[in-house]
C-alpha cells in the first residue's frame, strides 16, 4: 500500500530529514530538479541537445526546482529560457542559491503574458515549440492565483494561445491545491500538463479526478527520503545528538528523555503522532481475500448474504447485487422481494435463492435465522412507508447482539450494506440515521452523500479560498465520524474512510482509468460485492477497500463496451489473474 501525503506531512518529513543532518535542503532541490530532467529525458527521448525549455519559476522552493531544471538542461545542451514571478531578493535561502547559480548562465525575465507571446514570436525563427515547465507553486500554495499568472498559464494550450511541445508541472499544476486537488478560487481550469513529477510520495491532491483529468502521467522521484518515517527516528535522534555534540550513548539517551530540541520535538510530533494516513489503494489489498481464504468445505462458512429488492419491475438492482456477493464468494445468496414480485425474480435467478418478504414483520421473522449475517439493501428498494419500515427493521436486528451470523464471528453485530434508496431514506429520518452502527457501510455517490450530510457536502462545494482546501478526504473522514460507520464516498476516486481515521482511496484514474465502469447499474453490483465479502467475514472498512479495488479492476479487465451485468462474470478471470 502507498501512503499518500499532504503537503504538511511533506514539509514535516523534509524538515525533520533536514533537522537530523542526514540531508541538506540543498541537495534535496538538486535531486529534485535532477529527478525532473530525468523524468523528461526517460519520457521523451527524442528531447536532447538542441531542444528548447522555457521554465517558469514561482516565489518559493518550488522555483528553487525550476532554476535547478533550466541549469541542468542548460548543462545538457539545451536552450533555455527563465522567467521569474516575484523578486529574487524575497527567494527561500535554497531557491536563491539556485537562482544565482543560475544566472551565471542565462537571464531571467519577469513573467508575464506579454513576455512569453515576445519569447514565441523570437523563437517563431527556428520553429522549435519549447518544453514548458511549471515550477510556480507546488505544495506552498496558500490562496488563488492573481489573474496575471491565471492569464499567463491559460495561455499555455496546445491547440490556441502559446505553442509548446510538452507540458511538464514540477510537483503540480500551479494553482492546484496538492491536498484537495481543488483549484484554489476555482476561476480557472488546471493547464492541461503531460507529464507531473512529484517527490518522494504522491500527494492526496494527485489521486483526485479534478486533477487527475489535467495530468497525463504522474511520476514519484525518490529524494532519498524513502524510508519509513517511524524507522528513521533512531537516526534522527543520532543526528540531532551529534549536531549538539552529545557523543556517548548514554547523552545520546539523556537526550531523547529530555526532548531538548525543538527540531526533535518537530519530529517527535509530526512523524509519530501524526494522522492516520491516507493510503492509496493497490493490488495488495486484494491479497486479503486470499488471507481470508477462497475455498472452504461448506457453504455456510462463507456466509449467508442477504439483498432486499424492491417490487414488480424493480428487481434488477438487487439482482445484480445479489449476483456480485455470489461471485465474490458468499457461501449462499437469497434475495427477499415482495410478494408479487416473485414471479419475476423467479425467472431471471438461478444459482440465488428467493424468498417472499411481504411486509417488516416478516423480515424480522427471516432475519431471526442467525446464519443470514450480511444484507445488502437499497438498490431498487424503493422509498415509502414499507421500505422505512424494511430499513428500520434491518438496522434494529442487526445491532450488537442480535443477528449474529456463523461467518461475522461471536459477538459482532451482523454487518449491512446501506447504498442506494436506503440512503435516501437515511437522509430523510433522523431516527433510521440513529440507528446505524460500526458494522454498516455507508455507499453514496455525490447526490447521495450531499443529501446524507448536507453540511459537509456545502463545506466541499464551496470555492476554496486558502489552501489547504476541505477535501473529499476530510469530507468522508468527518461523514464516517458523524455516521458512526464506514462510508465509502463513490466518485472516479473514490474515498473510504471509517469513524477511527483509517482511509484510504481507490483512485480510477491515470494507468487504472476506466472510464466506462460509470453505466447504469454498477454501484448495485459494487454493493453485491461489499455484501458477498461481508458475509464471508471481512471487517466493514476490509470489505469496502476489496471490492471497490475488484470493481474496477472487473471494468479494466474487460474494457469499453461494458454493462453491470458484466462486472460479476468478469470477476473468476480477475480472481484467477491475482493467484486465487
Ligand atoms: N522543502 C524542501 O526541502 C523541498 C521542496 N521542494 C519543492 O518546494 C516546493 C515547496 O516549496 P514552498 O514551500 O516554498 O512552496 P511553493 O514554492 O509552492 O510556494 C510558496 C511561495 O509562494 C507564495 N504563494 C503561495 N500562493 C501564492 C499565490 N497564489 N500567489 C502568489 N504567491 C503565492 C508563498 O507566499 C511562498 O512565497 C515543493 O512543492 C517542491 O517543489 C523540493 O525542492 C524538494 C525539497
Ligand atoms: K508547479
Amino acid at each position: 500500500m502507498t501512503e499518500l501525503l499532504t503537503a504538511a506531512q511533506m514539509r514535516a518529513i523534509e524538515e525533520a530529514a533536514i533537522a537530523s543532518g542526514q540531508v541538506t535542503g540543498l541537495e534535496l532541490m538538486e535531486r529534485a530538479g535532477r529527478g525532473v530532467v530525468e523524468a523528461i529525458g526517460e519520457e521523451w527521448p527524442e528531447l536532447r541537445a538542441g531542444s528548447r525549455a522555457v521554465v517558469l519559476c514561482g516565489p518559493g522552493n518550488n522555483g528553487g526546482d525550476g532554476f535547478v531544471v533550466a541549469r541542468l538542461l542548460w548543462q545538457a545542451g539545451w536552450g533555455v529560457e527563465v522567467f521569474l514571478y516575484g523578486e529574487p531578493g524575497k527567494l527561500p535561502p535554497d531557491a536563491r542559491v539556485n537562482y544565482e547559480r543560475w544566472v551565471e548562465l542565462g537571464a531571467v525575465e519577469a513573467l508575464n503574458e506579454d513576455a512569453l507571446f515576445q519569447s514565441e514570436a523570437n523563437r517563431s525563427l527556428d520553429n522549435q515549440d519549447p518544453v514548458v515547465i511549471d515550477a510556480l507553486f507546488g505544495t506552498g500554495l496558500s490562496r488563488p492565483l492573481t489573474q496575471d499568472i491565471g492569464r499567463c498559464l491559460s495561455s499555455l494550450h496546445h491547440t490556441d494561445g502559446i505553442s509548446f511541445a510538452k507540458h511538464v508541472s514540477v510537483e503540480c499544476p500551479s494553482g492546484v491545491c496538492i491536498d484537495s486537488g481543488e483549484v484554489l478560487g476555482r476561476d480557472y481550469l488546471p493547464t492541461d500538463t503531460d507529464l507531473c513529477v512529484t517527490f518522494h510520495r504522491a500527494k492526496v491532491g494527485h489521486y483526485t479526478t479534478a486533477l487527475a483529468q489535467a495530468v497525463g502521467k504522474l511520476i514519484v522521484v525518490d529524494i532519498g527520503l524513502d524510508r519509513d518515517p517511524g524507522a528513521d527516528l533512531p537516526e534522527i535522534y543520532a543526528g540531532l545528538s551529534a549536531m549538539l555534540g552529545i557523543s556517548t550513548q548514554a547523552g545520546v539517551e539523556e537526550f531523547r528523555a529530555a526532548a531538548l530540541s525543538e527540531a526533535m520535538e518537530y519530529a517527535q510530533k509530526t512523524l509519530v503522532e501524526r494522522d492516520e494516513p491516507v493510503v492509496l489503494l493497490q493490488a495488495g489489498c486484494a491479497e486479503e481475500l486470499g488471507k481470508a481464504g477462497w475455498t472452504g468445505e461448506h457453504k455456510y462458512s462463507y456466509g449467508h448474504a442477504f439483498i432486499l429488492s424492491g417490487g414488480v419491475g424493480k428487481g434488477g438492482a438487487a439482482r445484480l447485487a445479489a449476483r456480485g456477493a455470489l461471485r465474490i464468494g458468499a457461501g449462499l445468496v437469497t434475495v427477499g422481494c415482495p410478494p408479487g414480485a416473485l414471479q419475476e425474480n423467479a425467472a431471471a435467478l438461478d444459482a440465488v435463492m428467493l424468498r417472499s418478504v411481504a411486509d417488516s414483520e416478516a423480515l424480522r421473522d427471516m432475519l431471526e435465522d442467525p446464519r443470514i449475517n450480511a444484507i445488502g439493501v437499497g438498490p431498487g428498494l424503493g422509498t415509502g412507508a414499507r421500505e422505512v419500515d424494511l430499513v428500520r427493521a434491518v438496522l434494529e436486528t442487526s445491532r450488537d447482539g442480535k443477528g449474529r451470523g456463523s461467518g461475522s464471528g461471536a459477538g459482532t453485530a451482523r454487518r449491512l450494506v446501506i447504498d442506494a434508496d436506503a440512503l435516501t431514506l437515511l437522509a430523510k429520518d433522523e431516527g433510521l440515521f440513529g440507528l446505524l452502527h460500526k458494522g454498516c457501510v455507508l455507499t453514496p455517490h455525490g447526490g447521495e452523500f450531499a443529501r446524507l450530510f448536507p453540511d459537509i457536502a456545502e463545506r466541499l462545494e464551496a470555492v476554496p479560498q486558502t489552501g489547504p482546501a476541505y477535501s473529499k478526504v476530510d469530507a468522508t473522514r468527518e461523514a464516517a465520524v458523524r455516521a458512526g460507520c464506514v462510508v465509502l464516498f463513490k466518485g472516479p476516486d473514490t474515498v473510504i474512510a471509517a469513524p477511527d481515521g483509517q482511509c484510504s482511496v481507490n483512485a480510477a484514474v491515470y494507468e487504472r482509468a476506466a472510464p466506462w465502469l460509470a453505466t447504469a447499474g454498477s454501484g448495485d453490483v459494487l454493493a453485491g460485492f461489499i455484501t458477498g465479502l461481508l458475509a464471508r467475514g471481512f471487517e466493514p472498512m476490509q470489505a469496502a477497500e476489496t471490492a471497490v479495488w475488484l470493481h474496477v479492476d472487473c471494468a479494466r479487465s474487460f474494457g469499453p463496451g461494458l454493462i453491470a451485468d458484466d462486472l460479476p462474470e468478469e470477476l473468476p478471470t480477475v480472481l484467477r489473474r491475482l493467484g486465487l
